[in-house]
Parts: C-alpha cells; structure tokens; sequence
C-alpha cells in the first residue's frame, strides 16, 4: 500500500504544525519521519492514521483518498512510545485482541486465532512467554508484543511512533536492527517517527526530515547525510565545522581558506558558509597552498578507532573539530599545542540558506 501525503497543512490554535507537506511512500518502504522536538512529526503520523484531520491537503492510500476515512477503515496498525498493553491480560491474549473483537463475520476461529497468534510470537522471538504478562516482561519485550498486536490484525500499513523512545540505548540499538529485518521479511509499507538521527539513518530505507513544519530533504540516508539540502539538514545530521566567510571574485574565502570549485565563478560577492564533516577534514604538517588554514591542536581524545582532534584556527580562533582513523594519526605524532595546516577534502558552500 503506497501512502501519497499531498500539501498537508494542519494549525492548532493559529500555530502552524504543518506547512504545505508533502511526502511520496511506495509501497513496502521503511520510512522515518526525524526531526527534533515540535517539527510536526506526530501530527503528521496521527494524520497519516486518520486520529486528526488536516485543514488542507489530502492522504490517499494506494491512489485512493483516505482524508475523511475513518482510522478502522484506513487498516493501519499502530505502535506507540509507551508499549500501551492490557496489563490484566497475557502476551498471547494481547496480540489476539484485535482478531477477538472483530465482527462474528469476519472474526477467525479459536484454532486459527491460536495458529496466528503463535506465529507472531515467533515472528517477534518470544517463544515460551505466551502466558506472561506484560509486567514480567522486560521493555524490549514488551514492545516487541506491541509489534506483534499491531501486526496481528494484518494492516496494510504500519506506523510507529518512537517505538523505542523509552528504552535504554543497547535494547534500543537491539531493536531497531530487529525492526529493519522483521520489515525485510514482511515488507508493510511503515512510517517511523524518531528524534535520533542514527536510529533514522540505520533503520529507514529512506529519511524524510522535518523542521518547524515543513519538509527540509527527503532522500535514501546516504543522500541526506552525503548530500545535505540546507544548513539545518547539515546540522542536524552530525557534527559538523561551519566557515563563515564570502563569495569575493568568483571564489569562496572563508577567513585565511580558500575554496574554489567551477561553480562559484559566476556568484555575485555576498557572505558564505562553509560546511566540512570532522573526518573531512585533513590536518597537514606543512603550508601547501591557500586551500588550507593555519591551526593550533588544543585536545586530542585518543581512544577508540577514531581519534578526534580539537583545534584552534589560526585566523579566527574558533574552534574545529576533524576525526582521523588511527593510522593516520599515528603517521602524523600529533601533539596538543602544535600548529598543523587544516584543509577540507569534502565541503559545502551555502549562502542565504541555499546550497552552490
Ligand atoms: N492537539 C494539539 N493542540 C495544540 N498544539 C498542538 C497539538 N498537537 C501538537 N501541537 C503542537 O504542534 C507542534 C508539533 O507537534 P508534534 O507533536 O507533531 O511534534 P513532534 O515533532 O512529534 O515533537 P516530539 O518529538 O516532541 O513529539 C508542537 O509545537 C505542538 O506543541
């Protein structure tokens, strides 16, 4: 089941939580919604279900408008935050609840309502927990049950709403890799709403980032994190070392470094931001060219396969971070308090918000 999300705009009191969104889900896609605290993620999920009505836009579901179709009917399954199970009932009578309280008509037999439910139970590795209850489970488990009730009555889509916010971050780690193969061997079309990037990145076969409303990239998580559209998708996604500085005769010179690349040429002069990843950045002992710029090492945190560098610049005194593998840092004996020359190997220059 595709999901076609077309310029929805939603306002709670005159506060705009959605701003023209529109977001295109194939059929079988595992899709994140990130963004942090308040960008309209929710409210776009509870949309998507049909538990809010936008104020314009439409949700067709497999090209058929879904906007004013009742939740029952959209056939979505559902897990939140906080796992939300029956605490007087069991494992195996939670996920068996959406198929006992079907109509007679289309409600399955006791055998086949046990045959299913088993099944789940396997398909979420909870074998030999059927009669416990939810308070002798742990909140990976728990959750996972919660998984396997939404999955139960057989949705067409599912969505997932920080599914694994209240977990600690091993059982989260666990999970979410748990997550992206039991979507490999059942491929139900899923939204996916986190805050935390590396979750997004690992889990989603593609990221749709949010901010203040509106859609800021949607793309596979190499294209948003390789290929950022705005400085905020660049902040957001990582850590990243800003240049300020300008476009001046067709080349970027941010403080005492200069970029060059073909398409800066035509650029009238106007102010510039530079943005370069840490393991972007490359630390020389020598003065090569004006590409680089002179930095003092203030810090050096070696442990771990990646060694971070803290270093001062030369020019301005702000601070920037670079990540080097091992080797390299070994090849180059950095020490604190010595000056290097910094130069970026990858960058993105942005001026007034847009990318050249
Ligand atoms: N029912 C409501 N009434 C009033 N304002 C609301 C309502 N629901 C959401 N909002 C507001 O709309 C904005 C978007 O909320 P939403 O819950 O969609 O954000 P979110 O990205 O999911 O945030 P979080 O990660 O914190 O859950 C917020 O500013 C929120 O306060």
């Amino acid at each position: 089941m595709s999901i076609d999300v077309k310029n929805i705009t939603k306002s709670f009191n005159g506060f705009a939580a959605l701003k023209d969104v529109s977001v295109d889900i194939p059929t079988g896609e595992l899709i994140a919604l990130l963004g942090p605290s308040g960008c309209g993620k929710t409210t776009l999920l509870r949309i998507i279900a049909g538990l809010e009505t936008p104020d314009s836009g439409s949700i067709r579901f497999h090209g058929e408008d879904t906007t004013r179709r009742a939740v029952r009917e959209r056939k979505v399954g559902f897990v939140f935050q906080h796992y939300a199970l029956f605490k007087h009932m069991t494992v195996f009578e939670n996920i068996a609840f959406g198929l006992k309280v079907r109509p007679r008509s289309t409600r399955p037999g006791k055998a086949e309502i046990s045959t299913k439910v088993h099944e789940l139970i396997r398909l979420v590795q909870l074998e030999g927990m059927a009669h416990r209850f939810p308070s002798q489970l742990s909140g990976g488990q728990r959750q996972r049950v919660a998984l396997a009730r939404a999955l139960a009555v057989e949705p067409k889509v599912l969505l997932l709403d920080e599914p694994f916010g209240a977990l600690d971050a091993r059982v989260r780690q666990e999970l979410r890799r748990w997550l992206r193969r039991l979507h490999d061997e059942l491929h139900i079309t899923s939204v996916f709403v986190t805050h935390d990037q590396e979750e997004a990145l690992e889990v989603a076969d593609r990221v749709v980032i949010m901010n203040q409303g509106r859609v800021e990239q949607a793309g596979t998580p190499e294209e948003v994190y390789d290929r950022p559209a705005t400085p905020f998708v660049y902040n957001f996604l990582g850590n990243v070392n800003l240049f300020h500085g300008r476009v001046h005769d067709g080349h970027v010179q941010l403080g005492q470094m200069e970029l060059s690349a073909p398409e800066h040429a035509a650029l009238p002069d106007q102010p510039a931001v530079g943005y370069v990843r840490p393991h972007d950045l490359e630390i020389e002992r020598c003065y090569a060219d004006s590409s680089s710029v002179e930095a003092v090492i203030r810090h050096i945190h070696s442990i771990g396969p990646i060694v971070r560098v803290e270093l001062e610049r030369g020019d301005t005194f702000e601070s920037l971070d670079a990540e080097l593998t091992r080797d390299v840092y070994q090849k180059l004996a950095l020490k604190v308090g010595e000056t290097v020359f910094v130069r970026a190997r990858k960058f993105r220059v942005f001026v007034d918000d847009y990318q050249i």
